[in-house]
């Protein structure tokens, strides 16, 4: 019997936020054997990517022999791969070493707008990489990348997931962090996720009160039942806020959620934080889908969320998890690192995210 043990092959973060730095971080925060091939290195901070120094596709493939024939892999995600001879070279050996539980988190551009992949790269990931997939999880800007669709309501994440699904991926995972952009980028934040409007739904369950641990909805009969909170403009099944079945809202009710809401507001570096206080990650099994919604925390600090996302994943598979019981404990896990980044207060840009916040919460019970 041998550790968890888990692959990335992703970008190195000089900042140590994201990339394969977060991804070993989230490994060993849940109890997983962190090992990497390094597809590029990044000269990086919490400003952003000051240069990419790509490998060799040979060298990707090297590092990836080296561990896959000694040590072995229970699970492997991948993240910046930067071009499509990269992708080509790492999805062979993959297919090559006959590995399944595979996570693919398809970065193109970093928050801070820096290219991390070459654009003419994603026919190669949507080619050679998503039929191996067991996972893969986009933001909204690579999902609309992979399904050559615009996404501007929850509707449009659902065909775009149908569409990402086409192309073999088992599992896709929308994220929703950017649907917030809304306000600013053109995404209908009104229509994902029941976003506008949320405040009050917050107010009204304590929403907050739970400290934004994950709410997973069911898209079947049973989430009728249970207790759904409707936003103000929501009117179908899906895009309400809920709870799920027998869970319940927290203690303190309204009077909690306001004093939620009033927290979040209370975040200076972003004052208008409560326009959007949900975030909504929809999961598609290719079958049927599910919203996973968490409290939208009000920071700047999101560097590396998505790698430590996928990591996390990664992470429980290799240990043994199944595909549903590892996306829900990454959702809970980044929302930790996420609510526990100011503790860090590093850096003048985009800040990491706290990756031991999760582990911390579990010792205190929570
Ligand atoms: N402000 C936030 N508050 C809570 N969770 C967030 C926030 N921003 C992102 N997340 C979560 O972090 C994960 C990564 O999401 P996202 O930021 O969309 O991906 P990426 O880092 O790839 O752009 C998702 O699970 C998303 O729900
Ligand atoms: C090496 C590397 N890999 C991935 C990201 C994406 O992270 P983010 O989207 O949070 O900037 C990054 N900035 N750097």
């Amino acid at each position: 019997m041998t550790a968890p043990r888990a692959l990335t092959i992703a970008g190195s973060d000089s900042g140590g936020g994201a990339g394969i730095q977060a991804d070993i971080k989230t490994f060993q925060e849940l109890g997983a054997f962190g090992m990497s091939a390094i597809t590029a290195v990044t000269v990086q901070n919490t400003l952003g990517v000051g240069g990419v120094y790509p490998m060799t596709p040979a060298a990707v493939v090297e590092q990836i022999d080296a561990v896959g024939s000694d040590i072995g892999v229970d699970a492997l995600k991948t993240g910046m791969l930067f071009d499509a001879a990269i992708i080509e070279a790492a999805s062979a050996r993959i297919a090559a070493f006959g590995w399944t539980n595979v996570v693919v988190d398809p970065v193109m551009i970093a928050k801070g707008g820096a290219e991390l992949l070459r654009a003419e790269a994603v026919e190669a990931m949507k080619r050679y990489l998503l039929p191996l997939a067991l996972v893969v999880t986009p933001n909204i800007p690579e999902a609309e990348a992979l399904a050559g669709m615009p996404i501007r309501t929850m509707e449009d994440r659902r065909e775009a997931a149908r569409r990402i699904a086409a192309l073999g991926a088992k599992t896709v995972v929308i994220k929703g962090g950017h649907a917030e952009e809304g306000a600013e980028g053109g995404i209908d934040s009104g229509a994902i996720g029941g976003v506008s409007g949320a405040e009050a739904a917050a107010a009204e369950g304590g929403a907050e009160a739970d400290h934004g641990r994950t709410r997973p909805v069911e898209s079947d009969a049973a989430e009728a039942e249970a207790g759904r909170i409707r936003s103000a403009e929501s009117d179908t099944a899906e895009e309400g806020i809920a709870m799920p079945s027998g869970e319940r809202p927290l203690e303190g009710g309204a009077e909690a959620g306001h004093a939620a809401v009033s927290a979040l507001r209370a975040d200076r570096a972003m004052p208008d934080a409560a326009r959007a206080q949900v975030v909504v990650d929809l999961v598609y099994d290719g079958h049927s889908f599910e919203e996973l919604t968490g409290v939208r925390i009000p920071t700047r600090h999101t560097h590396g969320t998505g790698c430590t996302f996928s990591a996390a994943i990664a992470a429980r598979l290799a240990a043994g998890a199944d595909v549903r019981e590892a996306v829900r404990t990454a959702r809970d896990f980044i929302q930790a690192a996420i609510e526990g980044a100011p503790e860090l207060n590093l850096g003048g840009g985009h800040g990491p995210t706290a990756h031991w916040a999760y582990r911390r919460l579990k010792r205190e019970g929570r």
